[in-house]
């Protein structure tokens, strides 16, 4: 078993948060702080992020949800959680959540896609990391995360410098593995099997993942809804309020 780094705060029904790909767990602070108030929220590192182990080779979207399935058994001890995944980490989500629905009350899945019916980006990008480092790839990374508006208030800036941080600390091997697992996912058909309560969250404003993806996610998983926030790719660092009252009001409709 891959050994994951991961933070447990506040009490009550268990939401696992599951980040994006080159992120760590400390993207939710925002998020996390305010569901911790009325629940036990758990969130982790994937494999070769943050401090979670590093392992080297190819790495596919279904490892990094059997690692997911791996830390819910072992904390959750036989109750089902709320697991919220944002981008790689809602990948994470429709994986999990067509092969180990037992696991899940509810999914959400945030700014992210199903499928990726051009690769060559994901190409570029990685032949960028092998020959730049992670660094090659820093401000367009950034510049999808955030729009320019939220980062020009001192808030936004502080945010961005921040995941500027986290995506330097993630190691150049492990974010291609990463890269690979992204470019190849194809959920299309598994998640016409999924069945458990799903919220799917486009940002008005991800160019990296269209609401358009978001749209496709939600006409093949079955009684799916969508919901949309003013925001670009990561949404629930963008406007936290927003992204944690989408997931208590969909909790609570249930
Ligand atoms: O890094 C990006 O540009 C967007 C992205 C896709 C999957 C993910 O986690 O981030």
């Amino acid at each position: 078993m891959i050994r994951l780094n991961l933070v447990r705060e506040g009490g009550g029904p268990i939401v696992v948060l599951s980040h994006a790909l080159g992120c760590d767990l400390h993207m939710w602070d925002g998020a996390a702080a305010l569901l911790a108030r009325a629940h036990s929220v758990l969130r982790y590192d994937h494999r070769n992020h943050g401090a979670s182990e590093s392992v080297a080779g190819p790495v596919t979207m279904q490892d990094l949800a059997d690692d997911a399935a791996a830390l819910i058994e072992r904390e959750a001890e036989g109750e089902p959680v709320h697991f919220v995944g944002l981008s790689m980490g809602g990948m994470v989500a429709q994986a999990l959540a067509a092969r180990r629905p037992e696991l899940l009350k509810t999914v959400v899945i945030a700014n992210s896609a199903s499928h990726y019916p051009d690769a060559a980006p994901w190409r570029t990008r990685i032949e960028t990391v092998r020959a730049q480092g992670v660094a090659g790839i820093a401000e367009g990374a950034v510049a999808r995360w955030l729009t320019p508006g939220y980062v020009a208030t001192p808030e936004g800036a502080a945010a961005a410098r921040q995941l500027r941080d986290m995506l330097l600390r993630t190691d150049a091997a492990g974010y291609i593995a990463s890269c690979e697992a992204v470019a190849a996912i194809d959920f299309r058909e598994s998640n016409r099997r999924i069945p458990v309560p799903t919220l799917v969250i486009a940002g008005t404003r991800d160019e990296a993942t269209p609401p358009s993806m978001s749209e496709a996610m939600v006409a093949a998983i079955p009684g799916s809804r969508l919901a949309t926030i003013a925001a670009a790719h990561l949404s629930a660092v963008e406007r936290p309020e927003a992204f944690t009252q989408l997931l208590v009001d969909f909790w609570r409709s249930l």
